[in-house]
C-alpha cells in the first residue's frame, strides 16, 4: 500500500498504542508460566508472531476481545511440531531462540527476507556456551536457524553492542533451568533500558533476575506466575514519538498524546529531545498525557545508544529544525527492520533535506531549506514509515510513501490517527 501525505496542521488527541516491547514479553512469559492474562496487549503483526510462538511450544492463545488468553507450557517448552516463521520480527526470534534452548529437541526459526539478514551469532554462541547446539543454517549468523537443547543453566560471556535482545532471551530462559544463568557481557551494553523493561516484566511475573557488576544473572528452578493471573501492558514510547513529533512540527496550535505514563522505556526520552530542540510542551506524567505545541525547533545531538528506536522520529525532526542534529552512537541502528541509518539519509535527502551519514552517526543539517514532498520508499521498515509521515507533514506540496502497510508491525492505528489529527492521508 502506498500513502499519500499532504502538508497539513494536526489537533486534536490520540491514545499511543500498548508497548510492543512489553506485550512480546508479557506472552512469552504467560507461555512460561502455567496461564495468565494478558489485558491491553498490543495486537500487531510482530506480537502475533509471539503468540504462535507461545503455540508452537505447546502453549495457547485464545484473544478474548481486549485480552489475551493463555495456557502456557509451564517453564518446559515442547519440541515445536513444525518451523517456527517470526515474520519481520526480531524480538520474537531472539526471545523465542532462548526458549527454544530448553527443550528437549530440534527447533527450526525463520523470518522475512529482512530477519534473516539480521545478526544472531552471538545468541547462537551463548546457547552453544550452555552446552546445547545452535547454529545458522547458512553459517552465517544469521536465520534460519537451528537451536538442539535442553540446556541446564551454566555461564556465557556475550558481547553487549549488537542487541539487547540477546541478554533479554536468556534472562528468560535462564529462570527456568536447573541451574541459572549468569551472563558475562564482554562489551557494553547498547539499547540497556530494554534489558530493565525485561528485569520489570519478570518481576512481574514473580522472577528475580539482576544486574551484576560485569553483567547479568539469573537464578534457576524459578517459576513464572503474575499476581492475580493477569498482567496489564502499559502505552508505547516508540509509537508515541511520531504523535509527539508531529504534534511539535504541525500542532495547529496543539497534539494531546494519552498513554503515556512515565516507564522503564527509554524511548520516554522522547520528550527530553524534543524539550532540547525547544518544543513547547507540557508532560501531566500522573495522569499520562503530554500535550504539545507547534514550535521553532532547533538541532541538538542525540545519543541513541539507549535508544536506537528513535533515530527515524529525532531524523525527521532535525530535518525540520532549525541547525545541525546529530545523531550519535546509532551504530546498532542498521541492524534493524533495515539499515535505518542509512534509510533515513536516503529517504530525507529526497524531500531535499542535507544529510551526512557516518558509520555510527547521522548529521541532519535542517533548516537550509524547506523540505518537500517527494516520492519516497517505507523500505521494509514501519519506523521509517512513520517517521516520514511525520517529516511529510512539513513539506510542501505532497509526500508518497511506499509500503505503508508496514506500520501493522508496531502502530497498525498509525495513518487512521493521522486522519483523526486532521491529516487528509490517502491510500491506494
Ligand atoms: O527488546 C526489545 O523489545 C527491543 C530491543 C531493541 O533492539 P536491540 O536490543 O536489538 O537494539 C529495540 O530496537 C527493539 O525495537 C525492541
Ligand atoms: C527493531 C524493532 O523491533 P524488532 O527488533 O523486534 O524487530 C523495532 O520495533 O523497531
Amino acid at each position: 500500500m502506498q500513502v499519500t501525505v499532504p502538508q497539513s496542521r494536526v489537533h486534536g488527541d490520540a491514545q499511543v498504542p500498548p508497548s510492543k516491547s512489553y506485550t512480546h514479553r508479557a506472552i512469552l512469559a504467560a507461555g512460561y508460566s502455567e496461564g495468565a492474562l494478558v489485558r491491553r496487549p498490543l495486537k500487531s503483526a510482530d506480537t502475533q508472531e509471539t503468540m504462535g510462538v507461545v503455540e508452537a511450544f505447546g502453549g495457547d492463545v485464545a484473544v478474548v476481545e481486549n485480552t489475551l488468553e493463555i495456557d502456557g507450557f509451564a517453564g518446559a517448552p515442547e519440541a515445536p511440531p513444525d518451523v517456527i516463521d517470526c515474520g519481520n520480527s526480531g524480538t520474537t526470534m531472539r526471545l523465542a531462540t532462548g526458549a527454544a534452548a530448553l527443550v528437549d529437541g530440534g527447533t527450526v526459526l525463520t523470518g522475512d527476507v529482512s530477519l534473516r539478514s539480521r545478526p544472531q551469532a552471538p545468541l547462537l554462541d551463548a546457547i552453544e556456551q550452555l552446552g546445547a547446539r545452535a547454529r545458522s543454517t547458512r553459517g552465517n549468523g544469521q536465520a534460519p536457524l537451528v537451536v538442539e537443547g535442553p540446556v541446564e543453566g551454566g555461564s556465557v560471556t556475550i558481547p553487549g553492542d549488537v542487541s539487547s535482545q540477546f541478554v533479554s532471551a536468556l534472562l528468560m530462559a535462564g529462570a527456568v533451568t536447573a541451574e541459572g544463568v549468569d551472563i558475562e557481557l564482554s562489551t557494553e551494553l547498547k539499547s540497556a533500558p530494554y534489558v530493565d523493561i525485561t528485569l520489570e516484566l519478570l518481576d512481574d511475573f514473580g522472577v528475580t533476575a539482576t544486574e551484576t557488576e560485569t553483567g547479568y544473572r539469573v537464578a534457576g528452578g524459578q517459576t513464572y506466575e503474575p499476581p492475580e493471573g493477569e498482567y496489564a501492558v502499559p502505552g508505547d514510547f516508540s509509537s508515541a514519538s511520531y504523535l509527539l513529533a508531529a504534534g511539535a512540527l504541525a500542532g495547529d496550535p496543539e497534539v494531546e498524546v494519552r498513554g503515556v505514563y512515565p516507564s522503564a522505556q527509554g524511548d520516554s526520552a522522547i520528550l527530553d529531545v524534543l524539550e532540547a530542540m525547544g518544543a513547547d510542551l507540557d508532560w501531566h506524567r500522573d495522569d499520562g498525557r503530554a500535550v504539545v505545541r507547534r514550535s521553532e525547533l532547533s538541532g541538538t545531538t542525540v545519543d541513541v545508544g539507549d535508544t536506537p528506536d528513535l533515530l527515524p522520529t529525532i531524523a525527521a525532526l532535525g530535518a525540520a529544525a532549525d541547525g545541525t542534529t546529530e545523531i550519535v552512537n546509532a551504530e546498532h541502528v542498521r541492524y534493524k527492520e533495515t539499515d535505518r541509518v542509512s534509510a533515513m539519509a536516503e529517504e530525507l535527502a529526497k524531500m531535499g533535506a542535507a544529510v551526512e551519514e557516518k558509520r555510527d552517526a547521522l548529521i541532519v543539517h535542517g533548516g537550509e531549506s524547506d523540505l518537500e514532498g517527494a516520492a519516497v520508499e517505507g523500505l521494509g521498515d514501519h519506523r521509517v514509515v512513520m517517521a516520514l509521515a511525520v517529516a511529510a507533514l512539513v513539506a510542501e506540496g505532497e509526500t508518497t510513501i511506499t509500503g505503508a502497510e508496514d506500520v501493522d508491525v508496531s502502530f497498525p492505528g498509525f495513518f487512521d490517527t493521522l486522519y483523526e489529527l486532521g491529516v487528509s492521508v490517502s491510500r491506494e
